[in-house]
């Protein structure tokens, strides 16, 4: 509740609360403690969950060697600072580094680590950042980075390659787009394709282009050319493969793996001279789906100086022994806990005893006021994702679904629906579960267990992002009784309130872990529907009657 009211007032954070606070005498002011704690408390949180530190905080040591935490505000020192000159990095040492990353509870081990940076202005002193960068920057409203983006930055800057692992929603695109733009910028004298990233899905590849596109606007290199950014879609696959667009002419490509894979091998595109190759969703990427494909990925990029990085919400053990033996002496970063949600994130579960009790439980959400949109539903099969759309649809609910089977065009006009609010709620299989950037989704609803910690994480990590609060609801019945498991766990690392019975629900033995790491953790779901089964049986059996009369007539013919 506190972190609620903290976190929906936004930037308002009044800036006298400190120094007001140690000025009050508690003692006489009795009524006024009450609210003085509260303020002490929400700072409290704000500090935990700033991931965007819409507040400036300048670390310095004093005399005694003490650290003291300062706020200065945005336009503070924008005045201050008269001149390029004058500006100053804000963390100019290992002391202050260290405060800083103790504030967003960041983890950086590796050889060599390079100072983060506290604000973007940083860049220019340390970096000779690009001006046109910086501006693209701040017109798209980034004025102050991320935690994430404040350790990732000067790694990638440096030339190092990195592993690093962030909240939901907490600005990991940025963290590898802005120094890629940058180190094209620096590369003038080299043509050709330099920059690679790679994505798990389209829609996730779609929304990174996007973002590098706005990034890279006006930007231009040698001889006034400017940066070019490119989608791999289907039609510039055929246009490379038709030689109707040269391979030279992008400077970053963002693409899947499958589309990739087809154009390169049909040496439609040479990889060769890639100087920077990123995989987003990482642990997605190297897991048993993709990770040939990443593999051949790696093999075509033949430049030896190529530069690695990783980027993930949840990063298991298996991913990190991957990265740790195709990377040349990573950096890992680790903002807050690797195993956790999103800190912003209220998260419930909901016993529905059966399949029948889900439809009530949603029924019963409308009803109370908590279905409140924009809302996504998460379930575990297309043919489940189908059924429930068209449930919610007879309760008519404004509702859409997006799933493998929908075409690519279909797909990007719901999503567009969804942005506007002109669709409420949007039910999808785990297509959409990781990285989509809707912003102001207030509700993610687990109709289904997720099959993993991880594919839980990146499920409601839909909601609370951009330092925005959301909520999430997982359903669950008797059969997710295991599979139920590390979803509490998740929850306990995020720090929800988990009661004592769930705490002793969540124990796994080592066979409930095995089954779970092997996807055998819930059987056969029955049917999503309200159709009672004496309907569904004369429906079945007119449908079988049709097809029989349809098979009788064309074997006469
Ligand atoms: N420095 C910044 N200041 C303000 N907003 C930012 C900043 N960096 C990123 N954002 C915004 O935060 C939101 C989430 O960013 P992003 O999509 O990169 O998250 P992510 O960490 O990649 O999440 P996921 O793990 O789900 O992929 C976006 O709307 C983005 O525009």
């Amino acid at each position: 509740m506190d972190i609620f009211r903290v976190l929906t007032r936004g930037a308002s954070v009044k800036k006298e609360s400190g120094p007001k606070a140690k000025a009050t005498d508690y003692s006489i002011i009795s009524e006024k403690d009450e609210n003085l704690k509260e303020d002490n408390k929400e700072s409290q949180i704000e500090k935990e969950l700033d991931f965007f530190r819409n507040k400036r905080i300048i670390k310095k040591v004093d005399d005694d060697k003490e650290m003291k935490i300062k706020e200065e505000s945005w336009n503070e020192s924008n005045e201050s600072g008269n001149g390029e000159d004058l500006i100053k990095p804000v963390i100019t040492n290992a002391t202050e580094a260290s405060a800083l990353r103790k504030s967003y509870k960041g983890n950086v081990s590796g050889i060599d680590v390079p100072l983060p940076i506290g604000s973007f202005e940083d860049l220019i002193s340390r970096f000779s950042f690009d001006k046109r960068l910086l501006n693209n920057l701040v017109e798209n409203g980034f004025t102050e980075p991320t935690p994430i983006q404040s350790e990732c930055i000067p790694v990638a800057l440096n030339n190092r390659d990195v592993l690093a692992c962030g909240p939901t929603g907490s600005g990991k695109t940025l963290a590898f787009l802005i120094p890629l733009v940058q180190q094209i910028i620096n590369d003038k004298q080299t043509t050709g394709l330099k920059g690679l990233i790679i994505s798990p899905t389209k829609e996730l590849a779609n929304q990174i282009f996007i973002e590098c596109f706005k990034l890279s606007h006006k930007i231009f290199l040698e001889k006034k050319r400017p940066l070019q950014v490119a989608l791999l879609s289907k039609s510039l696959g055929a246009k490379l493969k038709n030689k109707v667009v040269g391979d030279k002419k992008y400077d970053i490509i963002i693409s899947t793996p499958l589309r990739l894979i087809d154009v390169v091998k049909n040496e439609a595109l040479d990889l060769s001279k890639v100087k920077h190759l990123i995989f987003d969703e990482a642990d997605k990427l190297f897991d048993k789906t993709f990770v040939e494909q990443s593999d051949d990925i790696l093999s075509a990029c033949k430049e030896p100086a190529l530069r690695k990085a990783m980027f993930s919400a949840t990063i298991p053990s298996n991913v990190e022994e991957i990265a740790q033996s195709i990377m040349m002496d990573p950096i890992r970063i680790i903002i807050g806990h690797k195993e956790a949600a999103n800190t912003n994130i209220d998260q419930k579960l909901i016993f529905c005893g059966n399949e029948e009790g889900k439809l009530i439980a949603i029924r019963q959400l409308v009803q109370e006021g908590e279905f409140k949109p924009p809302i996504i539903i998460f379930l575990e099969s297309i043919t489940r994702a189908k059924a429930l759309y068209h449930e919610l649809m007879y309760d008519r609910i404004n509702v859409d679904v997006i799933h493998a089977e929908r075409t690519a065009l279909q797909r990007d006009r719901i999503i567009e629906r969804f942005k506007s609010g002109e669709l409420w709620c949007l039910i999808c299989t785990d297509v959409l579960a990781r990285g989509i950037d809707f912003k102001g989704v207030n509700l993610v609803i687990n109709y289904d267990v997720p099959g993993s910690s991880q594919a839980y994480v990146h499920r409601i990590g839909r909601t609370g992002r951009g330092g925005r609060s959301g909520k999430a609801i997982t359903f669950y019945t008797k059969q997710d009784s295991i599979a139920i498991k590390p979803i509490i766990n998740v929850m306990k690392q995020s720090g929800c309130e988990v009661s004592e019975w769930m705490d002793k629900m969540a124990k796994m033995t080592k066979r409930e872990k095995e089954s779970i790491k092997n996807g055998k953790a819930h059987t056969e779901r029955k049917q999503i529907t309200t159709v009672p089964k004496i309907d569904r049986v004369k429906r079945r059996r007119q449908q079988e009657m049709i097809a029989a009369s349809k098979r009788r007539k064309n074997e006469e013919l």
